[in-house]
C-alpha cells in the first residue's frame, strides 16, 4: 500500500475514535438538523464540489434555515433564511464576530496565522487595521473625488479597449480584470501598472492562484482537515507554499514602491496611498500591530479580495446584459438624459440615475460573488430562529440563498432590475424589504471592507459602458442562468465572448 493511502487510512482511523470520544463526552446535547452523512467523511461527498450552496439550498428544503452537516470531523453549521441571517449577523453580530481559524491550515499558511483582516480573531488589532484601511477606502470628502478620478481614469482606458475590438468578437475578461486591478494598484500604491510589470504580473499570477486554491472543497481542502496530509499531499502543499513566496515578493516589492518618498507627489499634497497609510500606523507609538499584518493585509485583503470580487461581477455582468437588449436601452435613455455624450460619467449623477443604481443592485444580488462570505464563529453557545449553535461551530452564510430563495423573490434566476424600483421608477427605499434582503457585502462587525469602492467603481463601469456600446452576444457564449454555471465556467476562465458595438447617441 502507497504511504500516502495509508496515511488517509490513519486518518480516517483517529478520526472515527475521536468522533466516538466527542460523542461519549456530549453526552445529550440537544443537536441541529443535520444532513446525514458517511461513517467518518460525514457529509463531504454529497456536498456538489464548486457550488456548495446550490447543495445546501436543496438540503435547507427538507432540514429549515438552520441547519448542521460534517466534513470529516469538523462540524459546519448553515444558515439560509433572510431571518436566521439577520439574527445571527446583526442582532447577534457580537457574538458571531469571530473567524474560525482552526479549520483552514492553509489559510493560516499563506496569512501568516490570519494576520490579515478577513481572517483575524475579532480582537482590537482587527479593528485597527480596519479602521485604517477604512479611512482611506471609505473615501469621505476628498477621499471619494480621489477614487472617482482614479476610477474614471482607468474606465477611460478601459473604453479604448473596447473601442479597439470594433465589432469584433471578443472576451472582455482580461480588460476587465486589468481595469479593476490597477484601480486597486491606485488606490494601494498611487499608480498603474503596465501589463507587463513585474509587480503587475506577480499581483495577477497570486490573485488567480488564491482563486483557485481557495475554492470551498477544491482541490487541497484535505489539508485544511488533515494539516498533516501536508507530508503526502506534496503537490497540494507545494501550491501554497508557492503562494506564500509569492506573496513575500510582492510585499518586498510594495514596499519598494511605497518608500520611494513623494512619489507622484506634488508639493504639499497628502499621500493617499492605503499602504502608507497602513505604514504610518505602523510606527505610531503603541501600534500593536507588524510588518507581517501589513504584508496578509495588502495581498490579502486589497489585492485578492478587492480584484477577484469585482472583476468577477463586471463579467457576469457583461455575459447577462448582452443578452437583454431591452434593459440596455434603458440604462442608455438615463444615461444620455443625465450626462450626454460629451462628458464621462460622474459619481454625482448617481443620484439622478435610478435605473443604472437598480440594475447595480440586481447585478450584485444576481452574481453573489461570495455566495458563502466568510466563516463565522459563535464563542459561546447561540441561539438562532430556536436552535443553539454550539460555540465553536464553524458557521457558513448562504448569501447565494438569500439571494435566489424562490419563497421571497419572484423569478430570482431572471435579472431584472425593476425589483429595486417603485411605480415612479425612483428607487425603492434601503428599508424595503428588497434591500433588506440584499446582502451581497455581508452584514454585522465583519461587513466588507471594500463595499463602497465596489459599489462605487461597478457603477462608473455600467454608466460608462452605457453611454459608449450597446454590448451583444458574441461569438462564444456561456449560460448566464446562475443555477448552471460552474463556479470557475464564468468566474475563473471565464469562456465567453461579447461584441462591443460603438454608439451613436440621441442626444
Ligand atoms: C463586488 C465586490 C465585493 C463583494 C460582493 C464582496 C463581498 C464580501 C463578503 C460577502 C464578505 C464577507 C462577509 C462575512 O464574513 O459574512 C466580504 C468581506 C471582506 N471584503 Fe469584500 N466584497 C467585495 C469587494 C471587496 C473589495 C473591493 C475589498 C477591498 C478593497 C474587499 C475586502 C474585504 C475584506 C477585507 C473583508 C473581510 C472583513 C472582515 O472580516 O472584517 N471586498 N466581502
Amino acid at each position: 500500500m502507497e504511504l500516502d493511502s495509508l496515511a488517509v487510512l490513519c486518518s480516517f482511523g483517529v478520526i472515527a475514535l475521536s468522533a466516538i470520544w466527542i460523542r461519549t463526552k456530549m453526552g445529550t446535547r440537544a443537536q441541529l438538523p443535520h444532513y446525514r452523512g458517511w461513517p467518518v467523511v460525514g457529509n463531504l461527498f454529497q456536498v456538489r464540489r464548486e457550488r456548495p450552496e446550490l447543495t445546501f439550498i436543496e438540503w435547507a428544503k427538507d432540514l429549515g434555515p438552520v441547519f448542521s452537516m460534517k466534513m470529516f470531523h469538523q462540524e459546519l453549521v448553515i444558515l439560509s433564511s433572510f431571518d436566521a441571517i439577520y439574527e445571527a449577523l446583526v442582532k447577534k453580530g457580537d457574538s458571531f464576530s469571530e473567524r474560525p481559524q482552526n479549520s483552514s491550515f492553509r489559510l493560516g499558511l499563506i496569512s501568516d496565522n490570519f494576520l490579515n483582516i478577513a481572517s483575524s480573531p475579532a480582537n482590537s488589532t482587527w479593528r485597527k487595521l480596519k479602521k485604517v484601511c477604512h479611512k482611506k477606502i471609505k473615501m469621505y470628502d476628498t477621499g471619494m473625488k480621489q477614487i472617482e478620478d482614479i476610477s474614471t481614469g482607468m474606465i477611460r482606458n478601459l473604453l479604448e479597449v473596447f473601442e479597439s475590438t470594433t465589432q469584433k468578437s471578443f472576451n472582455p475578461k482580461e480588460a476587465i480584470y486589468n481595469t479593476v486591478m490597477n484601480t486597486i494598484t491606485s488606490l494601494a500604491l498611487g499608480r498603474i501598472f503596465s501589463t507587463e510589470d513585474e509587480l503587475f504580473k506577480k499581483l495577477v499570477q497570486f490573485d488567480q492562484g488564491m482563486s483557485t486554491a481557495f475554492a470551498i472543497t477544491g482541490r487541497g481542502a484535505e489539508l485544511d482537515i488533515f494539516p498533516w496530509l501536508r507530508f503526502f499531499r506534496k503537490k497540494s502543499y507545494k501550491v501554497i507554499q508557492d503562494l506564500v513566496e509569492l506573496r513575500n515578493q510582492i510585499w518586498e516589492l510594495i514596499k519598494e514602491e511605497t518608500s520611494q518618498e513623494g512619489q507622484l507627489l506634488q508639493g504639499d499634497e497628502e499621500d493617499v496611498r492605503l499602504v502608507s497609510a497602513l505604514r504610518e500606523a505602523l510606527v505610531e507609538e503603541g501600534c500593536e500591530f507588524t510588518e507581517e499584518h501589513l504584508r496578509a493585509v495588502a495581498t490579502i485583503d486589497v489585492v485578492f479580495a478587492g480584484t477577484a470580487t469585482t472583476s468577477h461581477t463586471l463579467c457576469i455582468y457583461l455575459n447577462v446584459i448582452s443578452k437583454h437588449p431591452n434593459i440596455q436601452a434603458k440604462l442608455q435613455e438615463e444615461v444620455d438624459t443625465i450626462v450626454g455624450s460629451e462628458r464621462m460619467v460622474s459619481l454625482a449623477d448617481k443620484g439622478d440615475m435610478p435605473y443604472t443604481q437598480a440594475t447595480l443592485l440586481e447585478l450584485l444580488r444576481y452574481s453573489s460573488v461570495a455566495p458563502l462570505g466568510g466563516a463565522h464563529m459563535p464563542l459561546e453557545d447561540t441561539v438562532v430562529q430556536g436552535k443553539t449553535i454550539p460555540a465553536g461551530s464553524t458557521v457558513l452564510i448562504n448569501y447565494y440563498h438569500l439571494h435566489h430563495d424562490e419563497e421571497f423573490w419572484k423569478n430570482p434566476f431572471e435579472f431584472e432590475p425593476e425589483r429595486f424600483l417603485d411605480e415612479d421608477g425612483c428607487l425603492v427605499s434601503a428599508s424595503h424589504p428588497n434591500r433588506r434582503h440584499l446582502m451581497p457585502f455581508g452584514a454585522g462587525p465583519r461587513v466588507c471592507l471594500g463595499e463602497v469602492l465596489a459599489k462605487t467603481r461597478i457603477f462608473l463601469i455600467i454608466a460608462s459602458l452605457a453611454q459608449k456600446f450597446e454590448i451583444l452576444p458574441g461569438d462564444i457564449s456561456a449560460p448566464s442562468d446562475p443555477r448552471q454555471l460552474e463556479h470557475g465556467a464564468l468566474l475563473a476562465s471565464a469562456e465567453f465572448e461579447i461584441i462591443a458595438k460603438e454608439r451613436i447617441q440621441n442626444t
